[in-house]
């Protein structure tokens, strides 16, 4: 056993999470983070090409229009897709905290079949921050953003410099995304807490 508390429920020394001043305002289309990224990216012929805005505070919100190459089930979402979709919109609150943090856990609850051709209405929040560790939550909802909620995420998210990509990623694609300006103006947008 390492010790590691696996928990997603908050200790009571972890803090509010607080908004960047330099976050973009509430209703700002978010772009996507790396153009190649299945989540969000337009690069990705068959990703989830989801789109996210700020929201008030440090949150989120996102639409995914779910795709026949989504299918788990015939004419259904696959499951780890609607994961994806949670964690992409979790993964979106950088943009607003202002840090790069990874997923270290994501728990799903599948609640209703989210059927091909679906807009699932996401919003995700940040509950508190301890250290470098980032609580937070996620709803998909179908027939419209006040509809019913199919699924829903906790998780932690953990926060990490660029060198874990560098350190971690493969190398042909590391270079290619340091050799690109938009990705760097991305990468330095999120790196402002030294
Ligand atoms: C060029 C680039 C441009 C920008 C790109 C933007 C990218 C955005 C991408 C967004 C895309 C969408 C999102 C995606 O898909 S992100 C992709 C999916 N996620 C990953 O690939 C992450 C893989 N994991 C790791 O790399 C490491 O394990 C990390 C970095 C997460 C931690 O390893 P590290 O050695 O750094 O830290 P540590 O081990 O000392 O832990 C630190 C603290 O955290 C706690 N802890 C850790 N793990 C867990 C856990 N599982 N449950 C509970 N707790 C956990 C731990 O107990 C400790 O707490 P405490 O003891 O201090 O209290």
């Amino acid at each position: 056993m390492s010790g590691r508390t696996t928990g997603l429920t908050p200790p009571d020394e972890a803090r509010p999470p607080v908004r960047h001043p330099d976050a973009p305002a509430p209703g700002e289309l978010l772009g996507s983070h790396y153009d190649q990224c299945f989540g969000c990216g337009a690069g990705q012929p068959h990703g989830l090409h989801l789109e996210a805005r700020a929201g008030e505070g440090v949150s989120v919100t996102a639409e995914f229009t779910v795709q026949p190459a989504h299918q788990g089930a015939p004419g259904l979402a696959h499951g780890g897709v609607l994961a994806t979709a949670l964690d992409e919109t979790l993964g979106a609150l950088n943009w607003v905290l202002r840090v790069i943090a990874v997923t270290g856990r994501l728990e799903t609850d599948f609640l209703s079949p989210v059927p091909v051709g679906t807009v699932l209405h996401l919003e995700a929040e940040v509950t508190a921050v301890h250290g470098r560790k980032i609580y937070s939550t996620a709803t998909g909802r179908i027939g419209g953003p006040d509809g019913p909620v199919a699924v829903r995420a906790q998780a932690l998210f953990i926060e990490v410099r660029v060198e874990h990509f560098i350190a971690n990623g493969r190398p042909d694609e590391i270079n290619a995304a340091l050799a690109d300006p938009d990705q760097l103006r991305v990468a330095r947008a999120f790196e402002v807490n030294p």
